[in-house]
């Protein structure tokens, strides 16, 4: 099938936005710094994946980086001052943290779409995507001990749940690059494809979560997230639980009954055991 990709969003500086169908891509448009991050990237990043979030039309987003070269190299060190990374406010952010709790609660799958290097804060954007996909030159690695930094958070216990902990912290502690058939081997990963065949399979996942229930989907996702991000997970699926029930005669009573004055008569709903 013969894809055509449509523009989203034009304006952005740092991230190419585009959609085919249901689904869009995300893509960090740096290829001449490994796909490195500013907070300008990352705020554009935000902006893209929120308004996927508030689109009804689309149902599933990839998260990927230009070229063949990188999916991405974490935070730009040329921008990196004295406490996180400078934009043009002069104000030091590491606002990547953002970006990894929206992938979190977003509430439609996000799959990775890895080519080349995968590293550092990159590498923990692809960790917190529901699904990757790698191309066979996919190459991951954790770099903060080399070069002054670590991810406490997301990048060590939600990776430490995914591969365990004892290969966690040989990720953390050695620095040691994997290749995309090691990272799948340790269950860092959903598949490794020729580079070629990257973004067909990519699509082809998506396509087939795309006739999936949507709203079983968003529960799975939030169920799955809500015991390793504790009460913010259990805020998201606390969400969709009201969201549902908002939409059940019983609240609608209980709204009506507020507003027409009267006492609610909540008498005539089911109590399922
Ligand atoms: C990614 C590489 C392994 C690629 O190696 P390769 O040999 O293929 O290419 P080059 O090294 O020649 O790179 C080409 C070109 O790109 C520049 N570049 C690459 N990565 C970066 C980068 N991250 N920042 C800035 N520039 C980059 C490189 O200098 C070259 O430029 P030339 O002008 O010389 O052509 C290898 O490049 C590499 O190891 N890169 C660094 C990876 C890294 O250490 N990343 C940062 C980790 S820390 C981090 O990401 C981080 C960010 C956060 O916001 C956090 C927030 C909260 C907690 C933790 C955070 C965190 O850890």
């Amino acid at each position: 099938m013969v894809r055509k990709w449509e523009t989203i969003e034009n304006d952005y500086q740092d991230i190419l936005f585009e959609r085919t169908g249901k689904i869009a891509k995300i893509a960090i448009n740096r290829p001449e710094v490994r796909n490195a991050f500013t907070p300008l990237t990352v705020e554009e990043m935000i902006d893209a994946f929120a308004r996927c979030r508030d689109d009804s039309t689309i149902g599933a987003i990839i998260l990927t980086g230009q070229g063949d070269l990188a999916f991405c190299s974490g935070g730009d060190q040329g921008v990196r001052g004295n406490g996180g990374y400078v934009g043009k406010d002069r104000i030091p952010r590491l606002n990547v943290l953002d970006l990894q709790h929206l992938i979190r609660i977003i509430p439609k799958p996000v799959i990775a779409m890895v080519r080349g290097w995968s590293v550092g804060g990159g590498n923990v954007l692809q960790l917190v995507c529901d699904l990757t996909i790698s191309a066979d030159n996919g190459k991951f690695a954790q770099s903060g001990p080399k070069v002054g930094s670590f991810d406490g958070g997301y990048g060590s216990g939600l990776l430490a749940d995914t591969i365990g902990m004892k290969r966690a912290k040989e990720v953390w502690f050695m620095c040691k690059t994997y290749t995309a058939q090691e990272a799948y081997d340790m269950g860092w990963i959903n598949k490794v494809v020729p580079l070629a065949d990257v973004e067909t399979e990519t699509l082809a996942w998506c396509d087939t979560m795309l006739k999936r229930s949507p709203m079983s989907l968003r529960l799975i996702k939030a169920s799955m997230n809500a015991a390793t991000d504790g009460l913010a997970g259990i805020q998201q699926l606390a969400g969709d639980s009201t969201l549902l029930y908002y939409t059940s005669d019983e609240a609608k009573e209980g709204r009506d009954a507020f507003m027409e004055k009267r006492d609610p008569d909540f008498d005539k709903f089911p109590k399922f055991p």
